[in-house]
């Protein structure tokens, strides 16, 4: 397998240390003892960062993720999070530029490249998220916003940092909605945003580099979208709120 599926739980602004104690101790049961040709990797919000690493810092299965970071190194940056504080809860990846965050909190491309690379100097991982409107699509605008997330984003980044950034394409319109793009529509975006890789990064760059979708994924629908060749691992949202779906979700997606 050239490319390892990886599958992110995207909590976003739910789920509190008490309850993060009773889904880490309840999805470790679960997974313990087993392992999975993927990896798996968990987002709480920050202060549940503190009781996931508690249960899970120490589990060589379940890597931790912020759901974002700063892109400076400490100062006068009220309600902000350096990576290096992050760094001290066992966190490795770091969710960066999700729609939410350039869409509700108005980070532009220059700001989550700033972070993209602030994230890379202090060796985090970055998910780095990508994906169009439902207006950009129908304005037939889907390359050209993709071309414009990639080039900005990852502008800067060098091959070798590539090898340590996972892409998240997540179509805006299927996020929360229910609504999940076709394994041909997701297929069909991947394959584009590997080439957008290439030209920047070179083919060895784009065959290696990981590329979730992110948007309405379920139990029900994981295989499918897993199973195209370009998609790599989902990043989840709602379906990962509960152990068992986040886990019906990687079994399903990338049986043993
Ligand atoms: O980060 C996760 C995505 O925004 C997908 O969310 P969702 O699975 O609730 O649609």
């Amino acid at each position: 397998m050239i490319r390892k599926p990886i599958f992110a739980a995207n909590w976003k602004m739910n789920i509190g240390p008490s309850e993060t104690e009773d889904f880490a101790k309840s999805f470790l049961s679960k997974v313990q003892n087993r392992t999975f040709p993927a990896d798996i990797v968990i987002a709480p919000p920050f202060v549940s960062l503190a009781k996931a690493a508690e249960i899970l810092g120490n589990v060589s299965s379940i890597a931790l993720a912020a759901q974002n970071c700063s892109q400076y190194d400490s100062g006068a940056y009220t309600g902000e999070i350096s990576g290096m504080m992050l760094k001290e809860f066992f966190v490795h990846y770091v969710i960066l530029g999700h729609s939410e965050r350039r869409a509700i909190f108005g980070e532009t491309d220059e700001v989550i490249n700033a972070k993209v690379r602030k994230a890379r100097e202090l060796n985090l991982k970055p998910i780095f998220c990508i994906g169009e409107t439902l207006d950009e699509r129908k304005a037939g605008q889907l390359e050209k916003v993709l071309r414009t997330q990639v080039s900005q984003g990852l502008k800067g980044v060098t091959e070798r940092d590539l090898q340590d950034i996972v892409i998240a394409y997540e179509p805006v319109w299927a996020i929360g909605t229910g609504v999940t793009a076709t394994a041909e529509q997701a297929q069909e975006a991947h394959a584009f945003v590997r080439s957008l890789v290439a030209e920047q990064f070179g083919n060895d760059a784009a065959a290696k580099i990981r590329i979730q979708y992110g948007g309405s994924v379920k139990p029900g629908n994981a295989a499918e979208l897993m199973a195209c060749p370009d998609i790599d691992g989902a990043l989840i949202g709602g379906a990962s709120l509960e152990p068992q779906s986040f886990l019906d979700i990687i079994q399903n997606g990338a049986p043993a």
